[in-house]
């Protein structure tokens, strides 16, 4: 590149630069006029519209003119919210207007057009032509997919051949143009490096100047209903889904909206690291959740639940508690298809018998015994579906419970009690007399009526909670009726039953009596009751995004389907993370044989960490070697063997000072469990400034952190020490995952110690992947 080009280049820069001065004037002298118009028609509201409520015509005239002012000011409103979106934009277009380049030769057209790539785009003053384009544009998809030749692109109506005979990258910061290059078949090594080179960021990156051609595909695909990724570690499936987000918001932007996505993640601490990705890229962020707290919301009220990692500790760490192996087995059989098809069966069979009802009671009188609901219930046409005979019950509960109330008018308790209503209430039935109209002259009729209206407002008031009751479903008894579910004499077909079922029944029976309902047993548990009262189907959502697909198990999963109904699905994951107890079958959401009719894509590089931490890491996986490393280089990950936790302490704090004086500014020492980070955390405090995370942290900061693998998932720091990967520890297949996620959590620097003997899945590695002290 010479210094014509360069010339070109800074003079081009400084040209977009004045469009966005000059644009960014007009439009914040637009906001300010109709700021004036807003404050003034708020001022002045009530001039404006004409208020005449003497004739019904007039009442008619005013809420016209009423709701045409209102309109009239929400849509200024609106205006002048659109406008300072356009500033915002503008303000990050002027720091940096765009990132890339390139020539395209379109088929049949004379010379090559030069598209220009940004976060937005921008046009020139006269608006006939675009200075840069939208990187979600259709055109620029050419930028992610094609080197320099021939090359295509899909708009909506056709596709566009032709040839790209430029392909260029810029890095611009502050309005300056600090470098560029011309790039061959991927897009700029060179780019890719020094964004991976810096240092870990406690909040993830947008990623749009570097995405690469396989995320590209994740990205913009509209193909499938169902989307699934498997990507190797910190192959930037995070990176890809968040882009892909602020991709659907600009291509569907007229019917779609944020609250149209919701994104699952894996903990409350990986919502926030990812939270400034869309704003930073101008969109609003989506929904986000993790399934805990979505089932917390449903559930929280009747039952104590357990969290995923309290399941995961319970795993890792109670092996010597009594009854440990038949909750392992539980928590695998209740994650997987033939307990949804036990369940399946079970609420089959509940058509015929078998629902437990409660009395319908009303200051301890019983209005109708459950014996009664449950012969009305049976007694409805057999071909009703359970939710709708629930409906059926539910109304007919409500007629004798309306008339039971009647019944009670005349009781002489409610008399009294009509002498203990509140001020106000005397004087709603006051106004209520006068509105009818019924302060007669005759006193004596006046007295009776009062009293009749007195009476009936304590009726409804005293029978608001049960009407309230009866409509939310409570005349029957869910949690009793799923006991029956684990009682011996339930009818099984064609289920494959663990054999340890009868303990099994026993363990979830007295734990259900506990109100504690077990994580594998909480998407069932609600299956199954919305398979009695109706799923909430929840039609706003068009897409759903669950991150970390491969710790769902498929009964969640099946939940899922039917919730979201109208929402197309993006799973993306990596079945070398699955940490999970039911992942221990092998299958999980990512597994090949994945029922439903889905695309696939498989992201096998890795971009997170050094070349010398990849190549240690897959070589922990069976099957590892498709993992690819992007070429960046670093020092070989450090394996110490110590014999005892002084020895390791010494270590561990000698290891931190090298990381502190080279500079890395997150250090996470990772355990393999709460517990053990707590151990971890005791150790290293007074020496250091180390900070706890734990399932309740919902920020995450930089400086020396002392976390559990599960929470770290998703997260990424500068060096990562991995506090005991001994034999004793790790030797479980799941504990071989769990190892491998810790580990590939390192960007820059790996340390592996272990007290005693390390792991078998550390021993069989070959010697020059890693330094041993
Ligand atoms: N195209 C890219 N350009 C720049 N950085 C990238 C790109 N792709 C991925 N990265 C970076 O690689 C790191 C890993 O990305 P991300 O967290 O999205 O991966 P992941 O597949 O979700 O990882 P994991 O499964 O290990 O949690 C991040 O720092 C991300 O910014």
């Amino acid at each position: 590149m010479d210094e014509k080009d360069w010339k070109q280049e800074r003079e081009r820069l400084n040209d977009v630069l004045d469009v966005i001065d000059t644009t960014a004037e007009k439009l914040q002298e637009r906001k300010g006029g109709i700021k004036d118009r807003v404050l003034d028609l708020r001022k002045n509201f009530w001039e404006d519209v004409t208020v005449n409520l003497d004739e019904p015509d007039d009442v008619i005239e005013t809420q016209a003119s009423l709701k045409q002012q209102a309109e009239l000011l929400s849509e200024r409103e609106r205006s002048h919210g659109q406008l300072s979106e356009q500033l915002k934009t503008l303000a990050r277009l002027k720091e940096s207007p765009y990132f890339g380049r390139i020539d395209f030769q379109e088929q049949g057209e004379q010379g090559p057009d030069k598209i220009y790539l940004g976060i937005a785009s921008l046009m020139d003053e006269q608006e006939d032509e675009f200075l840069v384009y939208d990187w979600r544009a259709p055109i620029s998809s050419l930028y992610y997919d094609y080197p320099p030749g021939p090359a295509e692109y899909q708009t909506t109506e056709e596709t566009v051949s032709g040839d790209i005979k430029l392909k260029r990258q810029y890095i611009i910061r502050n309005s300056q143009l600090k470098g560029m290059f011309d790039t061959g078949l991927t897009i700029g090594d060179y780019l890719l490096q020094s964004v991976l080179g810096n240092n870990a960021s406690t909040q993830m990156k947008s990623i749009v100047a570097t995405i690469q051609k396989e995320q590209n595909q994740i990205i913009r695909n509209e193909k499938n209903d169902l989307l699934i990724v498997q990507g190797v570690a910190g192959s930037g499936k995070t990176s890809a889904a968040l882009q892909r987000v602020a991709y659907l918001l600009y291509r569907y932007r007229e019917v779609l909206s944020s609250d149209n996505m919701v994104l699952f993640s894996p903990n409350p601490l990986f919502n926030s690291y990812v939270s400034t990705v869309l704003p930073e890229l101008g969109e609003e962020n989506m929904q986000q959740t993790t399934f805990h707290e979505y089932l917390d919301q449903r559930l929280g009220g009747r039952f104590d639940i357990e969290t995923p990692f309290a399941q995961m500790e319970y795993y890792l760490s109670a092996s010597q508690q009594p009854e440990y192996e038949t909750r392992v087995t539980a928590m695998t059989f209740k994650a997987g298809t033939q307990y949804k098809k036990l369940v399946d069966q079970f609420i089959e069979a509940l058509h015929t018998g078998g629902v437990e009802f409660r009395n319908v009671t009303f200051r301890g009188t019983v209005i109708v015994d459950k014996e009664s609901i449950a012969e009305y219930f049976y007694g409805l046409d057999p071909v009703m579906s359970l939710p709708n005979k629930m409906e059926a019950t539910a109304k007919w509960l409500l007629k004798q419970v309306d008339k039971y109330a009647k019944g009670q008018l005349q009781e002489d308790w409610v008399l009294e009690e009509g002498q203990l209503l509140e001020k106000e209430d005397f004087l709603s039935v006051y106004q209520q007399l006068q509105e009818e109209d019924a302060s007669s002259d005759d006193p004596y009729y006046d007295f009776v009526r009062e009293e009749e209206l007195l009476r009936q407002k304590v009726i409804d008031d005293n029978f608001y909670p049960l009407r309230q009751k009866l409509k939310r479903r409570r005349f029957f008894h869910a949690e009793k009726t799923f006991h029956k579910l684990f009682d011996a004499e339930v009818v099984v077909d064609g289920v494959k039953l663990p054999e340890n079922w009868p303990e099994i029944c026993r363990q979830s029976l007295e734990l259900l009596e506990q109100r504690k309902l077990t994580w594998e047993e909480a998407a069932p548990y609600l299956y199954f009751y919305n398979r009695l009262v109706g799923f909430q189907v929840n039609r706003s959502i068009r897409h759903l995004f669950i991150d970390e697909a491969q710790d769902y198990s498929s009964f969640q999963f099946a939940y899922f389907k039917e919730v979201f109904p109208s929402s197309r699905m993006t799973l993306l994951g990596d079945y070398n993370q699955a940490i999970y107890a039911h992942a221990s079958t092998g299958q999980t959401l990512l597994s090949p044989k994945m029922g439903a009719k889905h695309e696939r894509i498989t992201l096998t590089r890795s971009y997170r960490s050094t070349r010398q931490i990849v190549e240690f890491t897959k070589a922990l996986m069976p099957g590892g070697d498709i993992i690819e490393p992007f070429n960046r280089e670093g020092s070989k990950p450090l394996v110490t063997e110590v014999s005892d936790q002084q020895k390791l302490k010494q270590q561990i704090l000698q290891t931190i000072k090298g990381y502190t004086g080279a500079d890395h500014q997150t250090i996470a020492i990772i355990c393999k469990t709460m517990e053990e980070s707590q151990e971890a955390y005791q150790l290293l405090r007074e020496e250091t400034e180390a900070k706890l995370m734990d399932e309740e942290t919902h920020t995450f900061q930089k400086g020396l952190l002392v976390i559990p693998a599960y929470l770290a998932k998703g997260i990424e720091f500068d060096a990562a020490i991995i506090y005991n990967a001994s034999a004793a520890q790790y030797y479980r297949e799941l504990e071989r995952n769990l190892l491998y996620t810790a580990c590939t959590r390192a960007m820059h620097e790996l340390a592996v110690f272990s007290i005693g003997p390390m792991s078998a899945f550390l021993q069989q590695l070959p010697e020059d992947l890693y330094e041993k002290a």
